[in-house]
């Protein structure tokens, strides 16, 4: 099903992967292990388009070509990203949030379907899917993140780390429902620093290792196999010791997705779930994100500049907006409030990079315009509001607020 095939990544002169070849099948989960700054977030980065980076080299999904599309056009061919640290809307309800995920084309008509499927699998969301996502456990809020990529009826899902800042017994059960998704025939591709845990749900695993693929076995001799266990299982006495897995800061780098040209509206929802974070006050579980000090004080956003005139988005209404009596389109509207309020309030959406990652980055800067972050949301939010004010704007007045 998934192909990738020589890919390669240059951030400027630095090369973060170094021709990756892998591939997964439907109702497979494969795991990607890796010490810090190997290159795995780049690599399930590249798949979604995403990528600030040079991509070179070959992603099929389906037999269908993937390097070159626009992160929209990727989710509507199939895969969906949970990125590292969720990015779920916290002032948005459970159902809001999942709402949201079913925005791509491919998912609306099976939209009351793909809902079904995640409450079953995730019967929390339904008995929760009135509460507010931030004020949920870190682990309700990674199934929020599961739930809501899962609506856009994906063939492949993709995930970053979900069980970072999870408790133990969170991790477990976030394991088990990643097998529950398994075995509905979605191919997973999961990348994780809990060798042990992701090891035991696996069909099949790679190493990478600096920048390179160097192994691929099943997931069951990757257990067993004591080089693996020395470097990723804290274990094999004796055994040749590859590169030793460091505990990861909890923060991840400034970088949000990019805003392409003309975007349509499921592209700004995309880029708009990859790249906000949730603010939740800390419950049973360690904090997984600390918010910098010095990205706080952040001046409000401007208005949007005007824009010409776009065309009418078309009619929606679906089973699930039946049983809300909403429309995504004022979901979305009420995303971009949110955040602008957040922007507005000081509470940064990107944390800071962690610092072991801004130690390996090359000496000189990226010469991408856009890698100021704070601009990148502004631009975001702009979109995110556009889009918002045009999908108001054509909805029959039943629909309006
Ligand atoms: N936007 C960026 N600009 C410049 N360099 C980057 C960028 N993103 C990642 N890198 C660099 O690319 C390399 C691979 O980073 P990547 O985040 O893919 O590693 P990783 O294996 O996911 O690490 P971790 O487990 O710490 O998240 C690192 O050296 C990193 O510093």
């Amino acid at each position: 099903m998934l192909e990738v095939s020589d890919l390669s990544v240059a951030y400027g002169q630095h090369p973060a992967l170094n021709g990756a070849s892998l591939r997964v099948k439907r109702g497979e989960i494969v795991v990607i292990l890796g010490a810090n700054g190997a290159g795995k977030s780049t690599l399930l980065k590249a798949i979604s388009g995403i990528c600030e980076g040079r991509v070179s080299g070959s992603v099929t999904l389906e037999g269908e070509e993937l390097v070159g599309l626009p992160p929209h056009r990727i989710v509507e061919a199939g895969v969906a990203l949970v990125p590292e640290g969720r990015g779920v809307f916290g002032d948005l309800t459970v159902m809001e949030n999942l709402l949201l995920g079913a925005y791509a084309e491919r998912a609306r008509e099976e939209e009351a379907g793909n809902l079904d499927r995640v409450l079953s699998l995730f019967p929390k969301l339904g008995e929760r899917r009135g509460q507010q996502v931030r004020t949920m456990s870190g682990g309700e809020q990674q199934m929020v993140a599961i739930g809501r990529a899962m609506m856009s009826n994906p063939a492949l899902l993709t995930l970053d780390e979900p069980s970072l800042g999870l408790s133990p017994l969170l991790s477990k059960e976030l394991f088990q429902s990643l097998k529950a998704v398994r075995d509905t025939g979605i191919g997973i591709l999961l990348v994780e620093q809990n060798a042990r845990a992701s090891l035991a749900i696996a069909d099949r695993g790679y190493l990478l290792e600096n920048t390179r693929i160097i192994h691929e076995d099943s997931a069951a001799k990757l257990r067993s196999d004591p080089a693996v266990q020395a470097a990723y299982l804290g274990g094999g006495k004796g055994a040749a010791k590859p590169a030793p897995m460091v505990a990861k800061p909890a923060a991840p780098r400034p970088s949000a997705p990019r805003p392409a040209a003309g975007p349509s509206p499921a592209q700004i929802a995309a880029a708009a779930m990859s790249g906000f974070q949730t603010n939740r006050a800390p419950r049973s579980e360690p904090a997984p994100k600390p918010q910098p000090v010095a990205e706080r004080p952040r001046a409000p956003a401007p208005p949007p500049p005007p824009k010409p005139a776009a065309p009418p988005l078309p009619p929606r209404a679906s089973a699930a907006d039946a049983i809300l009596g909403r429309s995504v389109a004022d979901l979305v509207a009420k995303a971009a409030e949110s955040s602008r309020a957040r922007v507005g309030t000081g509470v940064t959406p990107r944390p800071a990079p962690r610092p072991a990652q801004q130690d390996r980055r090359p000496a000189q800067p990226m010469p991408d315009p856009r890698a100021d972050s704070s601009d990148r949301l502004k631009s975001v939010l702009a979109e995110i509001e556009d889009a918002a004010a045009r999908a108001r704007a054509w909805r029959p007045d039943t629909h309006r607020k």
